[in-house]
C-alpha cells in the first residue's frame, strides 16, 4: 500500500479546532484525509472512526442514508472524550463511485434496494479496502482503536490490515422516513449490527 502523507493544517470546525492530515495513495492518485482532536497517547485505544466518502450524505443534507448524521456524530464523540481521530475515505458509494451511486439511487427509486442495486450494475455489493488505514493510522501514532462503526466487516478488515480493534463503539443516529429501508437492507443482507432501542427517540 503506497499512501504517504503529504500536508496538514489546522481545521477548526464547530466541534472543535482539529488537526487535519493529508495523504495520497500513490497507486490510485486518491487524495484522503485523517482529522485528529487532542494527544494521541502512546499505546492507548484511541477512539476513531473510518468514515467512507458519502458526498450526498456528508455534504448535500441527503437523507437517503445515515452517512451525514454519524460523520457528525463521530466528530462531537471524539471532541467530547478529547482525543480521538477520523479518517475521512475517499471510497464514495462503498467504493463505485459518486455517478455508479447515482445510477445505483435511481435503481432504488424503482424498488431495488442498496444491495441489488449494486449488484445489478454489475458491482458487489461492498467494493470498500481498508488496507490504507494502516499506514495512516501508523503516520498518526495510532495503534489500538475503539472503533465507531455498526458494520462488523470494517473491525474484520482493519484487523486484517494489521491495527487491533479492542472495541466496537455502535453508531447509531440519523434515521428517519428516508433512509428506515435502507438501514434495513445494511442489517439484513451487509450484517451491520443495529437496533431499533439504540437509535435515539428523534
Ligand atoms: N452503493 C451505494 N453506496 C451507498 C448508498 N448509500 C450510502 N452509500 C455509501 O456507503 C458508504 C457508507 O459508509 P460508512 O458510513 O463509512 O460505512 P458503513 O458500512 O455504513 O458502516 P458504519 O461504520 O456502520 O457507518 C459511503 O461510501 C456512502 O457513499 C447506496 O445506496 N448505494
Amino acid at each position: 500500500m503506497s499512501v504517504q502523507f503529504v500536508a496538514e493544517s489546522k481545521l477548526p470546525m464547530p466541534w472543535g479546532v482539529f488537526r487535519m492530515v493529508g495523504f495520497e495513495d500513490t497507486a490510485t492518485g486518491k487524495e484522503h484525509v485523517a482529522l485528529v482532536y487532542g494527544e494521541i497517547a502512546d499505546g492507548q485505544p484511541v477512539l476513531a472512526r473510518l468514515h467512507s466518502e458519502c458526498l450526498t450524505g456528508d455534504a448535500l443534507f441527503s437523507l437517503r442514508c445515515d452517512c451525514g448524521f454519524q460523520l457528525q456524530e463521530a466528530l462531537r464523540r471524539i471532541t467530547e472524550e478529547g482525543a480521538g481521530v477520523l479518517l475521512y475515505l475517499r471510497q464514495e458509494g462503498r467504493g463505485i463511485g459518486l455517478l455508479n451511486k447515482i445510477r445505483a439511487y435511481h435503481l432504488q427509486d424503482e424498488g431495488a434496494d442498496t444491495v441489488e442495486a449494486n449488484e445489478r450494475l454489475g458491482f458487489a455489493a461492498d467494493m470498500r479496502d481498508y488496507s490504507l488505514c494502516l499506514p495512516m493510522l501508523r503516520y498518526l501514532g495510532v495503534e489500538q482503536v475503539r472503533l465507531m462503526t455498526n458494520n462488523p466487516r470494517k473491525v474484520k478488515a482493519l484487523e486484517a490490515a494489521g491495527v487491533q480493534v479492542v472495541e466496537r463503539v455502535p453508531l447509531q443516529v440519523g434515521k428517519n422516513r428516508h433512509n428506515e429501508q435502507y438501514l434495513e437492507t445494511k442489517m439484513d443482507k451487509l450484517g451491520h449490527m443495529m437496533t431499533d432501542s439504540h437509535f435515539p427517540k428523534t
